[in-house]
Order: C-alpha cells, then structure tokens, then sequence
C-alpha cells in the first residue's frame, strides 16, 4: 500500500449488498470490483442453509448470506482479517448466524463439517426485520403499553432436532491463487463420521473453488484450470527456471488417456504408474507422438507432431533425410515403429538434428561455422540443459582453436559433453572429492574417467570444453566443484561477491555481518549448551564408575574397593540403586553444558574461518589448531568456575560442621585472585588441548572421508553421526588419559588441604614412580567407554539441532545442486521432471509451440468429485 494523496486513514467503512464493512485497508484484503461474484454466491445460497467460507476475508460473502438467514461459519487465517470479521458480524448484527474462526484454511476444511454437526445452528426463522422494521415493532409495542392494552403474546417455539441446521451446504473458496490445492483437505472428512452423519451427507455440499485462468470462453478456461491443477500436482517446486509449466502440461495431454480434457483419478493412477517404469521419459514421448493410439508410430505421426514445435525461425528438419528413411522406410511407407525401435529413433534424433543443423548453417561448406550460428544451433537442441552464463558464452567455444570459427568436431565435441553431463557430473564429484586440494585440472579429469570407464568416455577436446566453460576461458586452471557449477546446473546463477568477504584475513567486514557473526555463534552456542546436556545425562552412569575408579589409590595394598570398571558399577548398583549413577547430575549438567558449548562454538568458528570457501577444505594445521583452540578455550572459561565451585563445596561442608554461615562465590574469588582461580589450569590445558585437537579433525574426517558426507549431496543418518562422533572420542580419549588421572589427583589433593605432588610435573613422576606406567593410564578405557558416547550423542544433538532449527539468518556455503543431487522433492514430482526428458531433446520449445497449436479439447459437463 502506497498512500498518494490524502490523509493516511487507512481505516475504511465501505458498503455492498447492504451490509456495512469496516478494516483496515494496509491489513486485509478488500477488492471492491468482487461484489459481483459475492451476489452470485450469496443468490445462489438458500436462507435455511449453512454456508463454510474458507478464506472469508473481513467477510463479504459471509455477512450477506447470513444477513438473508444462512449459518455461515467463516476464517481467515490473518488475524487482522479474523479481527474486523468479527466487528462486521457485529456491525450488521448477525452474530447469532456467523461463527468466527481465525485458522489455515486446510484445517479449517477439516474442522468444519464436525464442528456443525456437534454445535448446530438454530433453525432458520424467516428473513430478519431490518433495523426501521424493529424500531417500528418497539414502538408499536410501546404505544400498547402506554394505552395499557394486552400485549401479543410471544409463543415460544419448541425446536425439534431435526429442525437443527447441522449440515454444511456449500464451501466458499475465494484465494484464487492456491486454493485448488487446498482441494485435497476435503479427502476423508466423512469417512470416520458416525453414520447419521454420513446419511446427513448423502447429498454433497458444493464446494466453490475460485481459480485464475487467461481464458475467457468457460471451456477453455476449465481446460486449463484442470491442466494448471495437474501442473501444480506434478511438477516439482522450484524448478521451473528452465523446464516451463507449459511443458509440464505436455504430460496432462499423455494422463489423459480418453482426450476428454479431464485427468480422472484413475487416470492418474495410471499416469503416475507409469512414471514408476524406468524408462517413463520414452515410454512418455511414445505415448505423445502416438496421436491415434494405434500403439504404433507412423511416418506421418512422428513428422507432425515433430513440426509442431518447428517454427519457420527454427533450423529446419529434412523429414525425407536418409536417416528417417532408414527408420521408417521410405515416405509414405507402411513401416511403422513400435516402442522399443521408437526408443532407438529418439535416441539418435538430437544428432541428426545437429548435423542436419550444421550443414543448414554451413552454407558455403568449408566444415566451419560462426559462433553465433553454434548458439544457435546449441539453443534449439539443447538450451533448457544448460545455465544463462554457458548460454550467454557458447560463442566464444571459437576461442578454443585458431580462426575464431567453430568446426563440426567442436560442435559433435560440446554436444557429447552436454548428452554426457550427468557422467561429466559423476567424475568431477569424484575427482574434486578425491583431490587434495579439491581441485582438478583437465588431466586429473581425463584419468579419473580413464580410472572408471571401461571404454574412454571423453575425448582430450571434450576435457577441454568442459574446462573451457567451467574456468571461463582461461587455460590451465585447477578448478573446484563450485567452478564446474555453472557447466552442471541449468539454473545457475553468478553468486554475489560473498566469497571475497569471507576470505580469512579480510580487513574490511563490514558491521552487519560481524553482528549475524556473533549471534550466529551465539545461537551455535545456546545449541551446544543444550547438546552437551543431552550428551552429559546419557553418558552420566559411566561418568560416576569413572570418578570412583580414579580416586582409590593402589598404594595401600589391600584397600582396593572396586576391581574393574564392571565391578564398580555392579557395587554402585547394588549399594545405591539406579539412582545412584545420576546422584549429582544436577550441578554436573550446569558445569557441562556451557563447557561444551564453548568447545563446539570455538571450533565452530574457527574452522569458518579457515575453510577454503569454494572447496571447504581446510587445511590439516588449521584443523588441528581449531579443535586445539576449542579445548585450550573451555579449560580457560570452565576452570575458575570448577575451581569457585569446589570450594564452595568444602566451605559448605565446613560450615555446616561448625554452624557458621557459608561465604559466597564473590567471596572466594576475591579471595583466590587470578593465580588462585586458575590453579590446576596447565593439568586441565594438557588434558583438553590435545583431546579436542583429535577430536574434532578425527570426527571430520570420519564423515566426510568414511561415512562420505556430501558426497553427491549425501546426509549423513543418524547412525552414521553418531558413530562418528563416538567413534573419534575414541584415540582422543585414551591419548589423553594420563593428563586426566593427573589432573583428577591434584584437584583431590586441593580439595584434601595435602600437598603430596609439588605441581604438575612432580606428580607425573612420583604417579609413574610409584603406582607405575600403567597407573597413569588408569581408568582409560573407561574414560573412553565415557568420552566417546558422551561425545557421539553430543555432536548428534549438535548436528541434530542445527540441522532442525538453524540458525535463521545462516549464510548457507554455496553449493552445486543438481538432479543428481536433490532430493528434496518427493520422487514422484521429479520422476515427472525426468519423464519430460526425452520430449524436451525434441525440442526445447516442445510444449509451447504445441500448447498454442493444440486445439480445444472437448470437455464433458463439469462433475463434483
Ligand atoms: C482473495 S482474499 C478473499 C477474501 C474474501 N473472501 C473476499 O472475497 O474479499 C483471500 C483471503 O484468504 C486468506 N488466506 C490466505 N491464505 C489462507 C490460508 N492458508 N488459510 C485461511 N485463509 C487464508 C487471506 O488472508 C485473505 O483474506
């Protein structure tokens, strides 16, 4: 809403169909040139009947029927709609008639015809006075009083059940833009309602769909809101840049088997059986080309469908070349194909059409041709397969020899390149996953196809053309992924400048995105905290035979408690019960969950920042520096906490013994200083710098180099994730084991007043003295029985949480996406991409030449279904 003159009093009364309508106009929806269409619905509605209006608006369908005597039960799923609904229903005094609801229309549909049947509406008692009526009425009755006559009696009518209005007679559906599939929500609303309902509906109520159609004579428009339906159920979201809606409706004319302009839900069934079969893209150009239904393909079927997409602009097609001859005889013949020899014909007809192309073009024949006429020859053959930014470079393929000509070997050589694009696809995925640096040059493309063919796929000048496209132009490039995605991906388009922006060492950030920086680390944060939680509480139990194994000493022989790990556990089971493996859990969560937090947002980060954004590698040093940084960070965040914390316990305990009253944190941290807060910290440094800086690199490479993330846009499952999480605690647990059994003693000495190791060192050697090699290994395998579940199900909730909720205004890593790649729409949308396929080689413009030429399909009288 723009205001253009005037005062900006967006609120309005406006008037139709006698009713009065108040709203505000920058909220809700209000078109005044609709008024027709609400006077026909509301004529055609009957006073005694309940009305359902889906997306009611600020209700011009629904005060109107009600003012006349229909239930209406009206929605809108904005809430400022829903608000002045309810003031209109107010204003024009029907509330006892029009129910409000303030939902998506889907659930709305659902709801409704339930909702009538347990709440009817009072039954309709004649058309209701106008307002002069009753004031006339009020006055009348007034003047009786006042002559002190009888009053009429009011006799009150007994309403039977069956007077009750509790059946939805028709369905409003005015949001022309989408509400057709909004159609399906009616799909089962009956058949779970008790039987008297059923019986209620034996007649259907009558659902008025409003839809948009270019066409004016009403056969025309019904055929092609029923083609724009099928459209809308087949064709896959989003991926409508290149293959037209137009060409999708090429297939409505295949499912609709009987040419009645109509897809019954048989018919689709049967449609979408046949996108099933394996080879759907020529079983679908067969049944397209098949214009009689013989089962066969004639000469004269397959050169007019065929014209049918050749303008008099295109390159034309000698129907009378040797090559159809050698398909389907000579002219006029009676050979006629079947659909296995069909599937051939198509099969090679794209490089008739090239060569046929070629020579048109090479009108004085010398073998060469210009580099627009390439264009225009790779436009009609094969435009819709490649991305604007090839497109708008094939021209300069001349470059690629001298003479700024193009020779047929070059056209063949470009042309087998885009038929082999999905293999082209393959090899550079593998090769870039496989490269160090992940990038490749043109041998390494060459041998990796070499590797894994049996026959050689690509020739040295198709190497060069694919690199030629990828690198734009300039020889002797490595190239990553990324580069190739403009050659792989129709839909590609040049990414903004983002790349220049995250280079590590960049100096000029600018403020905004330092700021999503630090809230996006935040959020990482807060999903780490709950993680490292949900990590902490499984792995508890284990944690508690830990603690307990590592402070019985051995030095006293004869005292030993617990015999192993196992032994521990079943005593802990047995003396405490279960509950006794979560005694303490409480304050170990609060400890915990900021610690992981920080480990995971710090190597989080700085892995960001050294990651290689067009490749994603990162380099081993960085890796191990990240995960380094992220232990060396929590110890230096988390060890005055530990420390506080563990004071707080013994001055606790010692107060309650004396009866004094306990000082507080603030307290003891004045009194520890800096020095005293980080007492112990070298233990837990040695301890937590080499086990992240293990981890992390461990836990990355065991995804992406075992469990191949991302490869050809694999996810990882949920198994997968978590074994490689529990998996790389595993080396980094265990090497860090004696760090631990050290760290674990000096805290129990401090928090014990002795003084029996004199720092870090000391006690290294007198516990390797003493107790022996093994006793600094002690406890081990339990710290990795703990360590690397405790990890595995941290990481699963990290990764599990990004993954669900992320981070809103996340910058995703740009990627090449291709249909080998997505998945993400369900199969059969794009098994109906893939039928296209074939069609598409015919011509790029298949459907849209056809959808002009086609002529009006006769339709059968519209039925409710
Ligand atoms: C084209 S307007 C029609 C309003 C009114 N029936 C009229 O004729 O003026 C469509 C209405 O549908 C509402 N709407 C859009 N999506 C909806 C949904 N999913 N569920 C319910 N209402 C929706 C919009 O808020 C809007 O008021």
């Amino acid at each position: 809403m723009e205001l253009l003159a005037g005062e900006p009093e967006y609120v309005v009364e406006h008037h139709e169909s006698d009713c009065r309508f108040t709203f505000d106009f920058t909220k809700v929806y209000w078109n005044s040139r609709l008024h027709t269409e609400h006077e026909r619905l509301v004529h055609m509605f009957k006073p005694e009947e309940v009305i359902a209006d889906v997306f009611a608006g600020v209700g011009p369908f629904a005060a109107p029927a009600a003012k006349k005597g229909c239930a209406v039960l009206a929605n809108d799923l904005n809430p400022e709609s829903a608000k002045y609904l309810s003031i209109n229903v107010t204003n024009n005094r029907v509330t006892d008639l029009v129910r409000v609801t303030c939902e998506d229309g889907r659930e709305f549909i659902q709801k409704s015809v339930g909702r009538v049947w347990n709440e009817p509406f009072a039954p309709y008692s004649g058309p209701k006075p106008s307002r002069v009526q009753e004031e006339k009425e009020r006055r009348r009755l007034q003047k009786l009083r006042a002559e002190g006559q009888a009053l009429p009696e009011t006799v009150d009518v007994e309403v039977k059940p069956e007077q009750l209005r509790r059946r939805v007679s028709h369905f409003v559906m005015n949001l022309p833009d989408s509400a057709i599939q909004f159609l399906d929500a009616f799909r089962g609303i009956l058949s779970d309602a008790d039987p008297n309902m059923r019986e209620a509906y034996e007649a259907l109520p009558m659902i008025h769909c409003h839809c948009f159609t270019r066409e004016a004579e009403p056969d025309k428009a019904e055929a092609d809101i029923r083609r724009e339906s099928f459209v809308n159920a087949i064709a896959p979201k989003g991926d409508l840049t290149k293959i037209g809606r137009v060409q999708f409706a090429i297939l409505f004319r295949v499912a609709d088997t009987s040419r009645r302009g109509l897809v019954s839900w048989e018919d689709f069934v049967v449609f979408e059986t046949v996108l099933k079969r394996p080879d759907a893209d020529y079983w679908m150009a067969f049944q397209y080309f098949d214009t009689d239904h013989s089962g066969f393909i004639d000469y004269n079927e397959f050169r007019s469908v065929m014209s049918a997409s050749i303008t008099p602009e295109s390159i034309p097609f000698d129907f009378d070349c040797d090559w159809v001859q050698l398909y389907l005889g000579k002219k006029n013949g009676t050979h006629v194909l079947g659909y296995n020899e069909f599937t051939q014909l198509m099969k090679g007809l794209q490089g008739e059409r090239l060569r046929q192309a070629f020579k048109f073009l090479d009108a004085d024949q010398d073998g060469f041709i210009l580099p627009d006429q390439f264009k225009r020859i790779v436009l009609e053959i094969a435009g819709h397969k490649l991305s604007e930014a090839v497109i708008d470079r094939l021209p300069t393929l001349c470059t690629l020899s001298p003479g700024q000509r193009i020779s047929y070997s070059e056209v063949n050589a470009f042309y087998n390149v885009i038929k082999e694009m999905d293999m082209v696809e393959r090899i550079i995925r593998e090769a870039t996953a496989k490269s160090k640096d992940g990038r490749i040059d043109q041998n390494d493309f060459l041998n990796h196809a070499a590797m894994h063919s049996r026959y050689s796929l690509f020739t040295p000048m198709e190497a060069s053309i694919v690199f030629h496209f990828a690198g734009r132009g300039v020889p002797g490039q490595r190239l990553s992924l990324l580069d190739f995605g403009q050659l792989l991906d129709p839909r590609w388009k040049a990414p903004h400048s983002h790349f220049e922006d995250d280079k590590p060492g960049q100096s000029t950030v600018s403020a905004t995105s330092l700021m999503h920086k630090f809230f996006s680390s935040s959020y990482n944060f807060a999903l780490g905290g709950i993680a490292g939680a949900f990590g902490a509480t499984i792995v508890y139990p284990i944690d508690m035979v830990k603690t307990r194994m590592q402070n019985q000493r051995s030095t006293v022989v004869g005292q030993m408690l617990y015999k192993n790990s196992l032994d521990c556990a079943k005593k802990i089971l047995r003396n405490e019960g279960f509950l006794g493996f979560y005694r303490g859990l409480g304050p170990q969560l609060v400890g915990v969950a900021p610690e992981k937090a920080i480990k995971l947002t710090v190597n989080d980060l700085i892995r960001g920042k050294a990651m290689d954004p067009e490749t994603g590698r990162i380099k081993l040093g960085w890796e191990l520096f990240a995960g380094g940084a992220a232990g060396g960070c929590q110890v230096v965040f988390t060890n005055p906490l530990e420390i506080v914390k563990i004071r707080l316990q013994v001055q606790g305990e010692a107060a309650k013994l004396e009866g004094a009253v306990p000082k507080g944190a603030i307290h003891i941290v004045r009194q520890l200083g800096i020095v005293g807060l980080y007492k112990g910290v070298s233990a837990c440094l040695l301890r937590d710098v080499p086990f992240s800086a293990i981890y992390f690199p461990v836990y990355s490479h065991l995804k992406s180099d075992v469990f191949q993330e991302g490869y050809n846009g694999k996810q990882l499952s949920f198994v997968e994730t978590l074994s490689a999480a529990a998996l790389a605690g595993m080396p980094a647990a265990y090497l860090a084991t004696p760090a631990d059994v050290v760290k674990t003693r000096l805290q129990v000495e401090a928090k014990q007043g002795q003084t029996k190791y004199n720092g870090l060192r000391d006690a290294f050697v007198k516990i390797y003295r003493e107790e022996g090699f093994k006793a600094l290994f002690k406890g081990g395998p339990a710290r990795v029985i703990r360590s690397s579940p405790q990890f595995g199900f941290t990481l699963l909730g990290y990764e599990t949480l990004k993954k669900m909720i992320p981070y809103p205004w996340e910058e995703k890593p740009p990627q090449v996406a291709t249909a080998l790649t997505s998945r993400s729409d369900d199969l059969a949308r794009i098994r109906a991409r893939n039928a296209l396929k074939i069609l598409l080689d015919v011509h790029g413009d298949v459907g849209r030449l056809a959808a002009a030429s086609s002529k009006p399909l006769s339709l059968s009288s519209p039925k409710l279904s």
